[in-house]
């Protein structure tokens, strides 16, 4: 079983699925269905002042790190729960494992649809794929279609030889660049792996059935209440390439470059990879041992909706209010992490804590209805990446760098991204052919 850590998700993903948009789009529409007065006598949520008709935008805008920004905002306004008005829009922010707990647990059901937002209306015809579809029977369906067919143990598991295939191809590529003593661009070797295993699993060029495969299929026996059409084969095809390649490049990126400015661990994670696969080759059948590079991860946020009236905390939150649930926040709750900042792998060891939606204290991948049915998918091939390149290569900083000054800017956007490319330098371990 894989686990993972905290210190990945430190600097990584806080995807507040573009806050950026959500601003750009809230400015843009003057969707009156969508305005959300609320009605006198509600107990809302406390939050910042607020202006006329742009609500608390100008409180954001400006700041490069909105996830910082929301966290200050949290805990001078509302430590758990804390109401904002964008332009016409209003929204809470969760700042709290307590307060996650209670949307995507204990009112899960009412929390669970997604804003109507101009981006994947149009991206995706209509919403028609998985991640933006409002709660309802077409979601359901697809969800199903997702967790148990396109996602599921058994279909991750048959992509094994195209992942061993691509990463071993991305080693080779690496050993011969080693040999110039130049930098690689690491950032965009893993997008690329990633897209190659995406592609492959997608469209298939493989023996196993594909993905695409699996939704024409249903819509060829009509076998489902709502016919699959071309709009959903599409749909859900693009949000493949869309939701998986930037969060798990992202997830890989963090983890490398949390390693290169903590020799420790690298030292650690890499003596681990080197004793499990003695034998000379990494595999998948060996990840499995990996237990200290257990540690992934990332931490993706697509707002929640509620559908109806709902009530959190003794507060009321009037529908169609958008839930932003800041994952980067409460996965650094200093009530639950001791010295949350700090990469620091071994808090993990004992494995009480996991991300897979049950510890609200670190929900990298969400909880609930709407968690994300691609984390086994993503994992696979961040590990198996990782496990190669700590096997088969050391790793150093260029030159005019030294492991301390290693470049750690975030860059805001869809993935809380590192600004600039992670370059490394790779050395072929000797004693490897
Ligand atoms: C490190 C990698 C990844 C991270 C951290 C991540 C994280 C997340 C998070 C936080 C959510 C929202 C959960 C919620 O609302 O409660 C989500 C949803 C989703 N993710 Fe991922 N994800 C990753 C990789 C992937 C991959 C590889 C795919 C597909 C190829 C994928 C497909 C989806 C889909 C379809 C949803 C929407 C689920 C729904 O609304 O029912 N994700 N992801």
């Amino acid at each position: 079983m894989i686990s993972c850590s905290l210190e990945a998700i430190n600097n990584i993903p806080c995807l507040l699925l573009t806050l950026a948009t959500i601003l750009t789009v809230t400015l843009l529409i003057r969707n009156k269905q969508q305005r959300s007065k609320p009605a006198a006598g509600l107990n809302l949520p406390p939050g910042p002042w607020q202006l006329p008709i742009i609500g608390n935008i100008h409180q954001l805008i400006g700041h490069r790190q909105p996830h910082r920004r929301l966290r200050s905002l949290a805990h001078k306004y509302g430590p758990d729960v804390m109401s904002l008005q964008l332009g016409e829009l209003s929204y809470i922010v969760i700042s709290t494992p307590e307060a996650a707990q209670q949307v995507m647990k204990t009112h899960d059901l009412e929390f669970a649809s997604r804003p109507s937002l101009l981006a994947p209306n149009v991206l995706f015809n209509g919403c028609k794929d998985i991640a933006f579809a409002p709660y309802g029977e077409y979601w359901r369906q697809m969800r199903k279609i997702g967790v148990l067919e396109l996602f599921s143990g058994k279909r991750v598991q048959s992509f094994r030889r195209v992942r061993e295939e691509e990463v071993s191809n991305l080693v080779d590529s690496i050993a011969l660049l080693a040999e110039t003593g130049e930098a690689v661009d690491l950032t965009s070797m893993m997008s690329a792996v990633t897209s190659a295993v995406t592609s492959r699993a997608a469209f298939g060029k493989a023996p196993e059935e594909d993905m695409v495969d699996v939704l024409l299929n249903h819509q060829e026996n009509q076998d489902l209440g709502i016919p699959i059409t071309d709009e959903v084969i599409k749909g859900v095809t693009l949000e493949l390439f869309l939701a998986g390649i930037d969060t798990s490049t992202t997830a890989f990126e963090w983890i490398m470059s949390e390693m290169i400015v903590n020799p420790t661990v690298l030292k650690r994670a890499q003596e681990e990879v080197r004793q499990v696969f003695a034998d000379g080759s990494v595999d998948e059948a060996g990840l499995r041992q990996l237990k200290y590079l257990d540690m992934v991860i990332s931490e993706v946020l697509l707002p929640r909706e509620n559908a109806e009236k709902a009530t959190l905390d003794a507060y009321d939150i009037p529908i169609n209010t958008k839930v932003i649930v800041n994952a980067w926040t409460i996965n650094r709750d200093s009530r639950y992490w001791t010295e949350p900042e700090k990469f620091y792998p071994e808090r993990f060891m004992d494995g009480s804590v996991d991300y897979r939606g049950t510890h609200f204290q670190f929900i990298p991948f969400g909880a609930g209805r709407r968690m994300c049915p691609g984390m086994s998918f993503s994992l696979a091939i961040v590990k198996l990446t990782l496990a190669s390149l700590l096997f088969h290569f050391r790793w150093r900083v260029p030159t005019e760098m030294t492991r301390e000054g290693l470049d750690m800017t975030e860059c805001f956007g869809a993935a809380l991204r590192r600004k600039n490319a992670l370059r490394l330098i790779p050395v072929l371990f000797d004693d490897i052919a």
